[in-house]
């Protein structure tokens, strides 16, 4: 067990009330009266969400799209912002301001508030994202039935090919890098589609440590045996430009993570009213299979982003 899972165990002996989920979901829902409030909070640090080099304004921009992430997967309308910032010097704190002002206009969500803590031993960012849902019940990922099949929205591994550009990473064959490094620095929360799959989805989830484990987290939410095939995992032509097409190159899109796609459950009978790929089904039982090209294959050893 990872020490995040540990610790998140831990807070959930303490977050017993409906609204907290279990903390088994990407946010807490409050219900009141005919509405429901969706509450996220997301970190971002220093070398391990962003490479010390990055634009502090790109850095603002992830951090709005990283909570937004977790609106857009229960369906919510976002209201509104409050940011936890450690001061850094002038420069960066003036370059952070002008993204996150081209952030919550490009999202259309106010800031509220938040606050501000000097010397902090390094660059901590939180952010708290707060929605108000679209559609109730407010889907969980725990929803899932024997037989729904899973379905992803957008590419997988973009981001990761990003990272490595922006690492130094040799462009190679790749016609688009500038799409792969925004895809890493500026993703895009999937607001317009998390709302228009609440109303069908049994269950949801944004994809951000890695479709595997996060895939695994919602069958095991929902109680469920989940089968993904690798050969359906969508990797963009960019990135097979960069890493080919291969069992590695899928595993490594599959694990990577910081996608910021919709991961969703529909039923057999219902088609998903926003472009998505069948990635594999649920069935009764227990746990996470891989299949490649509907042969059975071993699971990786790591199956996504864990901190600790
Ligand atoms: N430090 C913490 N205190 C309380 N709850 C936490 C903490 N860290 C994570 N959680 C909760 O654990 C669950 C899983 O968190 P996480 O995997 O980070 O979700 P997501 O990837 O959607 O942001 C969520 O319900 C989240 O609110
Ligand atoms: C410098 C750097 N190294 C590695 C990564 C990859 N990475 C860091 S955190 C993460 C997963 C998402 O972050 P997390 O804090 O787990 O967000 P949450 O799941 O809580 O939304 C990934 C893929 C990165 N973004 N930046
Ligand atoms: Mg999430």
């Amino acid at each position: 067990m990872s020490r995040e899972s540990a610790f998140i165990a831990m807070m959930r002996a303490i977050a017993s009330g409906p609204a907290a989920r279990g903390l088994l979901d990407d946010a807490a829902v409050i219900e009141l009266g005919g509405e429901a409030l969706i509450l996220t909070h997301d970190m971002m640090a220093e070398g391990i969400h962003w490479l010390p080099h990055a634009s502090p304004a790109d850095v603002a921009w992830k951090l709005v799209a990283a909570n937004l992430s977790d609106l857009a997967a229960k369906g919510a309308e976002p209201l509104g912002l409050l940011l936890g910032y450690s001061l850094s010097d002038a420069q960066w704190d003036m370059g952070f301001a002008a993204g996150l002002h081209d952030a919550v206009g490009h999202f259309d969500v106010p800031l509220l508030g938040g606050d501000s803590v000097g010397d902090a031993g390094g660059r901590i960012l939180g952010m708290t994202a707060i929605g108000r849902a679209s559609y109730r019940p407010v889907p969980a990922r725990s929803g899932a039935q024997a037989g729904d099949i899973l379905y992803v929205t957008g590419w997988l591994g973009d981001a990761k090919a990003g990272f490595d550009l922006e690492n130094g990473a040799d462009e190679g064959g790749c016609s688009d890098a500038g799409r792969l490094r925004r895809a890493f620095k500026r993703p895009a929360p999937r607001l317009s589609d998390g709302r228009a799959l609440a109303p069908l989805v049994t269950a949801m989830m944004d994809v951000s440590d890695g479709l595997l484990i996060d895939a695994q987290r919602m069958a095991a939410a929902s109680n469920l045996q989940l089968t993904i095939d690798l050969a359906h995992v969508p990797l963009s032509p960019d990135y097979v430009s960069l890493y080919g097409d291969n069992t590695d190159s899928r595993i490594e899109a599959a694990s990577w993570g910081d996608d910021y796609q919709l991961l969703f459950a529909l039923p057999n009978s219902v088609e998903p009213p926003v472009a998505a790929v069948k990635l594999g089904q649920f069935d009764s039982g227990q746990g996470l299979k891989l299949t490649d090209n509907g042969t059975a294959t071993a699971l990786p050893a790591r199956l996504g982003f864990e901190h600790g």
